[in-house]
């Protein structure tokens, strides 16, 4: 009988890289179920390519074991390739090929039987039809991640690995692109995608959000916002003045308890799990004319925030980061 792990489309434990030195990725464990859309989130730098292409069997960990698609990422690295769609952070297609070109090349790489169906229906799918002809190069971003999203899809894979993929893109093609993410996994693809955009993640069944390669938050948004427990104070000016808030920053980020100070329109959230030291912290200011103060719902943002600044910087000297 097969057990509820062995359906998991990502099942891996204690994955961990290291480069000299450094771990960039320490000791991860994730596990997804298929047809769900995981968003992958953390800072520049945390590790998030690199557990991605240690998933699809382009880098091998140092540690750790696991199955992707139920294939063992050590040993059936090669046949997780085949079952991977795996869109990389830059544009990685021929720009001096055409739309349909690219996609019968990727075809062939793949050994696709019945090539000119797929690709008519990868064109079909992602409306790149009516462009075929036009050379890759003189796309414009939105319509280039379209065709690396359509060239990903082309062998039918089972689990996409999205390393960033709507960087630069404007919020139109971000939606359409969203739309289409949801309609995959509808079908049963299970998608891993990494963004630094809060809306993207909001539209994701569950998240991860890692730092310095080290695992800090799982679950749903409101999971990761429910345990995060954090208090949070936003003050705006009276006068819509963000220059009057200006001052307040540099003060409440030195306050002792205080986890993060961030701009959010034209208000500053203060935030802490130490509701009692978010008082104190705010107190000085509280009663300073032309400032409104309230209690605020804390965001994932502010979650993240708190986070990465209570998280020690495996690449400095091992001291908590400086606050957010
Ligand atoms: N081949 C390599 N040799 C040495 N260090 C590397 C190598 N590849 C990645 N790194 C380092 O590993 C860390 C994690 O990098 P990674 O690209 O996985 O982060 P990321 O979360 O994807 O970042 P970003 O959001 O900027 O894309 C970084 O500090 C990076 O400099």
């Amino acid at each position: 009988m097969s057990t509820p792990e062995a359906s998991l489309a990502i099942d891996v434990r204690g994955l961990t890289k290291r480069y000299g030195q450094h771990t960039v990725v320490d000791q991860i464990d994730l596990q997804l179920r298929p047809g769900r859309i995981c968003g992958f989130l953390g800072p520049n730098g945390s590790g998030k390519t690199t557990t991605i292409r240690m998933l699809c069997g382009l880098l091998t960990p140092d540690a750790g074991e696991g199955q992707c698609l139920g294939l063992d990422i050590r040993r059936e690295a090669l046949a997780i390739k085949r079952q991977v769609g795996y869109m990389t952070q830059r544009f990685g297609l021929y720009e001096d090929l055409s739309i349909r070109e690219n996609l019968d090349f990727i075809g062939r790489l793949f050994e696709l039987p019945d090539r000119k169906r797929r690709v008519d229906e990868g064109l079909e799918r992602l409306g790149l039809a009516s462009r075929q002809r036009q050379l890759a190069g003189t796309l414009s971003g939105g319509w280039k991640q379209r065709l690396a999203l359509a060239a990903c899809l082309l062998h039918a894979p089972r689990l996409l690995l999205l390393d960033e993929p709507t960087a630069g893109v404007d919020p139109k093609a971000r939606r359409d692109f969203w739309d289409e993410i949801h309609r995959l996994a509808a079908e049963g693809i299970t998608v891993l995608v990494s963004t630094h955009y809060m809306d993207e993640a909001q539209r994701c069944h569950e998240l991860v959000y890692i730092a310095y390669g080290k695992l800090l938050a799982r679950g749903s948004e409101r999971e990761i916002i429910e345990g995060a427990k954090l208090s949070v104070w936003a003050v705006q000016s009276d006068r819509d003045d963000p220059a009057a808030l200006a001052p307040l920053v540099a003060p409440l980020k030195a306050a002792p308890g205080v986890q993060s100070v961030a701009s959010f329109g034209s208000a500053l959230h203060v935030a802490s799990q130490d509701q009692a030291a978010l008082k104190r912290a705010i107190a000085p200011f509280e009663h300073q004319p032309g400032l409104r103060w309230a209690p605020a719902e804390a965001s994932l943002e502010d979650v993240f925030i708190s986070l990465i600044s209570q998280s020690p910087d495996n690449f400095g000297s091992g001291a908590a980061r400086e606050k957010a």
